[in-house]
């Protein structure tokens, strides 16, 4: 089976509730060259605000995701590829693994599954709005983060397993493990990618580095950079 995600390397993530650098657009932003945008954030996330970027990047050219925290900011919006809705495997509480995406299935009843995948979150920066949110254990090894991806490939059939360490670059030997433990599934890697180096050095072991805070904090000339990187590699 290919997938739109096998032949990615890089993916920016805009969070509605932050900010765009002066005189950045949501244009300037989609045309950076990365292969998708995609749409979420832990914290803040309303219809309104994830409509007002969705919306926004529309009328741009690239491939368009929403990525919702929860059932509630989910939109149904013709202009979206499809929606990747996370499922933490480190979570403390069940809620995060499967629970909202049970009362999701139980309020909505038919979804969209043509255009829905998950994506198999370990939450390794236990600084991050995610990992308190979820109350992630994030006091893994690389032998740890290794076997949860390989549980995610095979034992639970997820096409994406991603290694997020949302705000701080993370460790490459555990992005390494990662790698060298899928093979089906498309490993992303999330967290502080800030230069061509950073995105290099995690893009050598992940299938797809995601870009977040760069794009709001720094603007596109430091996106593209990243974008660089992330196909050189
Ligand atoms: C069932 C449905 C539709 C949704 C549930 C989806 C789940 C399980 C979400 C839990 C994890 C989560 C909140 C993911 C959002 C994406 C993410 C990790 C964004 C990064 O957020 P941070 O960087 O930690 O937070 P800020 O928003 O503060 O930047
Ligand atoms: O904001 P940053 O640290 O780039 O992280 C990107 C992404 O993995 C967040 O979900
Ligand atoms: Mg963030």
């Amino acid at each position: 089976m290919t997938t739109p995600w096998d032949d990615w390397n890089h993916v920016l993530k805009l969070d509605p509730d932050k900010e765009l650098p002066e005189g950045v657009t949501y244009g300037d932003l989609c045309a950076t060259g990365t292969d998708a945008i995609e749409v979420g954030g832990t914290m803040g996330i309303t219809e309104e605000n994830m409509s007002a970027v969705i919306e926004a990047c529309a009328e741009h050219d690239v491939a368009l995701y929403q990525e919702p925290s929860n059932p509630e900011v989910v939109l149904e919006d013709d202009a979206l590829d499809g929606y990747l809705i996370p499922t933490v495997f480190n979570a403390g509480s069940p809620f995060w693994i499967t629970e909202a995406h049970k009362e999701w299935v139980r309020l909505e009843g038919d979804l969209d599954w043509e255009r829905t995948t998950t994506e198999a979150y370990i939450v390794l920066n236990p600084e991050a709005d995610v990992a308190e949110l979820t109350e992630a254990n994030c006091d893994l090894g690389a032998d740890d983060v290794a076997a949860y991806a390989t549980v995610a490939e095979h034992m639970f059939g997820q096409e994406i397993v991603y290694v997020e360490y949302s705000g701080t670059l993370g460790d490459e030997g555990v992005v390494q493990a990662a790698g060298e433990a899928t093979d089906q599934s498309t490993l992303f890697y999330g967290g502080g990618i800030h230069d061509y180096d950073s995105a290099y050095s995690m893009a050598q072991y992940a299938d797809v580095v995601v870009v977040g805070d760069l794009a709001h904090e720094e603007g596109i000339e430091a996106v593209r950079e990243t974008v660089e990187a992330a196909n050189d590699a």
